[in-house]
């Protein structure tokens, strides 16, 4: 069974100006110990599904669909039981620690703190086990009466990955957890997160706009355009022969891991992905795709399996599936 289901997920934030569908009907399943990519660029939905797996939404955002995860369905879950789950069962992973932890507090107290709530360890207890996460995550136990402005911004991401593990938890989510720093660190951090999650069982969802960092990361990657998954399937695959143009466009876009010189747009790939309140008709790539067909603005087609890794899928009318079949993509069409 999965650890983590997640079927039809919509999130739709409501504002001012109308309502944002970020996140439109995403489906995708993470099982026990697997590392699950998700790459895309910057609007494409990536951090609303982050939120959206711990419910750490702003009140304004509207869910639909469904979060199953270790057997229970989030979205219907009591706020005492969601409690319960965030830390212990699934974790998350901030772009910017800076942000993330309390400037005023000491790093060891704030690592105390979720073990204290959910083990119900005393202080002492709690204390010497936020030690020990900051010596499994590389730093020396001292550091543990250090401010977060104390540290650099590579400890500080070390400091959130050691959060991250204080409750065992079952999943990690780590949004962009090496974005803001340099390439030498940004290495280090991966490695952590790697040898960790392989260590320790647990299962990671790790989302960037770099797709080298996941391929290199992760065995499964998926690839989000305008809140959709376009292209999912094992890293090898998407990474090396991705089948959808967007897919190709940032698998080209990153060529070597955490090259300071690939963060760009990618390559050939003209404008912006669209503001989601104002999604083009079709395929919601088609006006940046160099290959589209005539029908792409009229048809906004489904993941079907497409590739040779297993579980492959693409979300394309010119990618064909692996039994040569022509399809006729009409008929996958997608409300
Ligand atoms: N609280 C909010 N209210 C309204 N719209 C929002 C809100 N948060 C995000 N959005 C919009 O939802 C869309 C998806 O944003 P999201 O942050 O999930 O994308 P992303 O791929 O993670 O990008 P980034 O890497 O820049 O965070 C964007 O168009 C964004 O402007």
């Amino acid at each position: 069974m999965a650890l983590l289901e997640v079927s039809d997920l919509t999130v739709t934030y409501r504002t001012a100006g109308g309502d944002v569908p970020a996140v439109r009907g995403v489906s995708f399943a993470l099982d026990a110990g697997q590392k699950l990519g998700l790459a895309g660029e910057s609007g494409c939905g990536k951090s609303t599904m982050a939120l959206a797996l711990l419910r750490l939404l702003p009140k304004t955002a509207r869910l639909t669909g469904e979060i199953r995860f270790d057997g229970e369905d989030l979205l219907t879950m009591s706020w005492g039981r969601l409690r319960a789950v965030r830390w212990a069962g699934a974790s998350i992973v901030f772009q910017g620690a800076m942000h993330s932890l309390n400037a005023v507090q000491r790093i060891g107290a704030q690592i105390a703190e979720p073990i204290r709530l959910h083990s119900r360890a005393g202080e002492a207890a709690a204390r010497k086990r936020a030690g020990e996460l900051l010596e499994h995550v590389g730093l020396p136990a001292r550091r543990a009466d250090a401010y977060p402005h104390e540290l650099s911004g590579g400890q500080r991401q070390r400091v959130m990955i050691a959060m991250a593990l204080a409750c065992d938890p079952k999943l990690i989510v780590a949004d962009e957890p090496t974005t803001a720093l340099d390439v030498m660190i940004q290495a280090q951090i991966l490695t952590l997160i790697e040898s960790l999650v392989a260590e320790q069982g647990i299962s990671l969802l790790m989302i960037s706009h770099d797709l080298s960092v996941l391929a290199d990361t992760c065995d499964r990657l998926a690839v989000m355009y305008a809140g959709r998954i376009v292209e999912e399937g094992p890293a090898a695959a998407v990474f090396g022969a991705a089948r959808h143009p967007y897919g190709q466009a940032l698998a080209a876009a990153f060529p070597r891991i955490g090259d300071p010189a690939s963060r760009r747009r990618p390559q050939g790939l003209a404008g912006d992905p669209p503001d989601p309140a104002e999604l083009p008709p079709g395929c919601a790539f088609h006006p940046r795709c160099a290959v589209r067909l005539d029908h792409c603005d009229a048809v906004d087609p489904s993941l079907w399996p497409a590739g040779s890794g297993e579980g492959a899928r693409a979300a394309c009318v010119r990618v064909l599936p692996d039994d040569g079949l022509s399809l006729v993509p009409a008929a996958k069409e997608s409300a």
